[in-house]
């Protein structure tokens, strides 16, 4: 695959990881060639998440990919939203990835919640910012994620709802501007419609993965899911979505069209991370009040005036 990262400035540590470090619980996560355990640094206590991955993947060698994921990890280590990358350990079969620890989990737990523990609008767009602080770092450098789902954005901490880290660039790529990345990536569910048809990916690709994070964390629910994946391609082509009052009962109507302005076909006409960064719904001074319909306001600001007139009354009496 072109536009792979070969140069990373960590050392690929050559002694046991288990000499420095002890593994604690059980596993985080699992992929297809990694998996990742929480781990202690035994010389200073510090909790870690160690991502152990396997160098040859179906009798391949796939060291240069672990190379860009570790390279890329390094160029977002400025940003406060990208996880750290803390060491890396090789052995003849694997790569370990000792990373900052997030004790919040994946944000996937509670786009799922119950309604007593789901985000409020006002969580999300703290969150949204946030990851969109985020890839607009790994945008500035050409870089994109493109696996951006709610397993792949962790929180320091659920409660207090902390801050988020994106995590996991094991499909990540250097975007460049003359070759073209044709090949199927990312999470059905959160693949834009030019990866479906084989266009050209860019930085667009990554807004409508926020698009769908946006609605999803909003309503708890995914917005192309179907009942198979063909069905599920089918309906992200076609842009088959609704925005139906039951899903969206008080929510603000500036969500709903920042929702829109990501969710859109043409990659040239979705607006960027730093456009969604101006947008109106993440710059409401006050949180953007769901717009009620007018009659409803209108009964509420007579019971509010007959109130201040009750209490007028009441105090001129005395
Ligand atoms: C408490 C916790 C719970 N669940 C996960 N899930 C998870 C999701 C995606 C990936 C995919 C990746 N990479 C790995 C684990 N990570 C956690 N903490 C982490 C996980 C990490 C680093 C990213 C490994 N730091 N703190």
């Amino acid at each position: 695959m072109s536009c792979l990262l070969s140069h990373t400035h960590t050392p690929l540590r050559e002694e046991p990881f288990l000499s420095s470090y002890r593994l604690v619980g059980k596993e985080l996560g699992r992929g297809k060639f990694a998996v990742v355990r929480k781990c202690v640094e035994l010389s200073s206590g510090k909790e870690y998440a160690a991502k152990f991955l396997r160098k040859r993947r179906k009798g391949e060698d796939c060291r240069s990919d672990i190379i860009n994921e570790i390279a890329i990890l390094e160029m977002a280590r400025l940003s406060p939203y990208v996880v750290d990358l803390h060491e890396v350990y090789e052995t003849n079969s694997e790569i370990v990835l000792v990373m900052e620890y997030a004790a919040g989990g994946e944000i996937f737990e509670q786009c799922v919640a119950d309604q007593d523990e789901a985000f409020t609008e006002k969580d999300v767009v703290r969150l949204i910012s946030q990851i969109l602080q985020g890839v607009l770092h790994l945008h500035r450098s050409n870089v994109v994620h493109l696996d951006l789902k709610p397993q792949n954005i962790l929180l320091t901490s659920s409660s207090p709802l902390g801050d988020i880290r994106i995590v996991d660039f094991g499909l990540s790529r250097q975007v460049d501007a003359i070759k073209e990345i044709r090949e199927i990536l990312g999470t059905p569910e959160y693949v834009a419609p030019e990866v479906l048809s084989y266009e050209p990916i860019s930085t667009a690709t990554d807004m409508w993965s926020v698009g769908v994070l946006t609605y999803v964390m909003l309503t708890g629910v995914s917005p192309f899911l179907g009942d198979t994946k063909q069905e599920t391609f089918l309906n992200i082509s076609q842009v088959n979505i609704q925005y139906s009052q039951e899903d969206f009962q008080g929510i603000s109507e500036p969500a709903i069209d920042f929702i829109k302005s990501l969710l859109v076909k043409n990659p040239r006409k979705r607006i960027r991370a730093d456009q969604c960064l101006k947008h109106p719904w993440l710059n409401s001074a006050t949180e953007s009040e769901p717009l009620k319909d007018t009659a409803v306001e209108k009964e509420e600001r007579e019971a509010e005036v007959t109130e201040e007139i009750v209490l007028l009354a009441a105090y001129t009496v005395h």
